[in-house]
């Protein structure tokens, strides 16, 4: 017997391929639908309302919430179905709203924890024997090797949160989901992130998730906006924030009290 047919998108072009994508809870489509190819290497925004869908795509992707309807290929690799923790080890990593972070440990216990999840059973053993290449690293693309030593539980809102991207970054993911990073954050610890994301993006493909219009104007490139769980457009940050429905959506929001329209 033949073998099954290529994969119908080089793993080259697309990490990751989203095709015809439902999700119901009960009758209702929280996902309606949506089509999304991601290439390698990209940083991709996510965007809109509350309710639009965003969060419950990310929790498709991996493998939190299953889908209804459609695929949802990784490196060409059909994801529906798998594990949570299977898709962690086939390459994609995610943040979360809530904080993972071992406050009683320190900052370097935190990373190598997270870092030792890749590692082979025996070198646990090893640990201990001083700082990891990969945790090094990690510590200086996140800003914090002077808190290396510091418990996770004294840090800033800020600094937890890129402890959270070092602790995804040493497990090597080749797709990072990021949902909503610089909510709640001061205006310096946000432009550190957007400088923080430009900077993994360089070798890493990042879906972020965010609301924040002024952020996405100064780190954006690409942008999707999702609307009643349905792809609404694509494109540049100008070319989204020019378009007549995008406004609507986001000034209709505004009239309802919400203060972040497009502008
Ligand atoms: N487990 C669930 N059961 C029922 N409805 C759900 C569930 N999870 C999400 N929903 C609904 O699906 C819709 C999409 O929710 P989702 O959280 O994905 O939106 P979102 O775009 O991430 O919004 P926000 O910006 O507010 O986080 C919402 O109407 C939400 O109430």
């Amino acid at each position: 017997m033949s073998e099954a047919p290529a994969e119908t998108t080089s793993p080259e072009t697309a990490l990751l391929e989203i095709r015809g994508l439902q999700v119901a809870f009960g009758g209702f489509r929280a996902i309606d639908g949506v089509d999304l190819t991601v290439g390698r290497g990209e940083l991709r925004f996510l965007i809109g309302p509350n309710g639009a869908g965003k969060t419950t795509l990310i929790d498709v992707i991996t493998g939190l919430t299953r889908p209804t309807a459609g695929s949802v290929r990784f490196e060409g690799r059909d994801l529906a179905g798998r594990r949570e923790h299977e898709i962690v080890r086939l390459g994609v990593g995610r943040t979360f709203q809530t904080s993972v972070v071992f406050e009683e440990l320190t900052v370097l216990e935190n990373l190598d924890l997270a870092a030792s999840f890749r590692r082979p059973l025996w070198s646990l053993l090893r640990r201990g024997r001083g700082v990891s290449e990969e945790v090094a690293a990690a510590l200086e693309t996140i800003g914090l090797t002077p808190l290396a030593h510091s418990r996770a539980g004294v840090l800033s809102h800020g600094q937890r949160q890129w402890l959270e991207i070092g602790m995804l970054i040493v497990q090597r993911p080749r797709l990072l989901l990021l949902d909503e990073p610089v909510a709640g954050m001061a205006s310096d610890e946000r432009e550190r992130t957007g400088e923080l994301l430009t900077e993994i993006a360089r070798d890493h493909t990042v879906i972020v998730v965010e609301h924040d219009m002024d952020f996405l104007r100064r780190y954006a490139s690409q942008v999707t906006v999702l609307h009643e769980g349905k792809v609404l457009m694509e494109g540049s940050v100008d070319e989204v924030r020019a378009d007549p429905h995008v406004q609507e959506i986001y000034l209709g929001r505004a009239r309802e009290g919400a203060e972040d329209a497009v502008r």
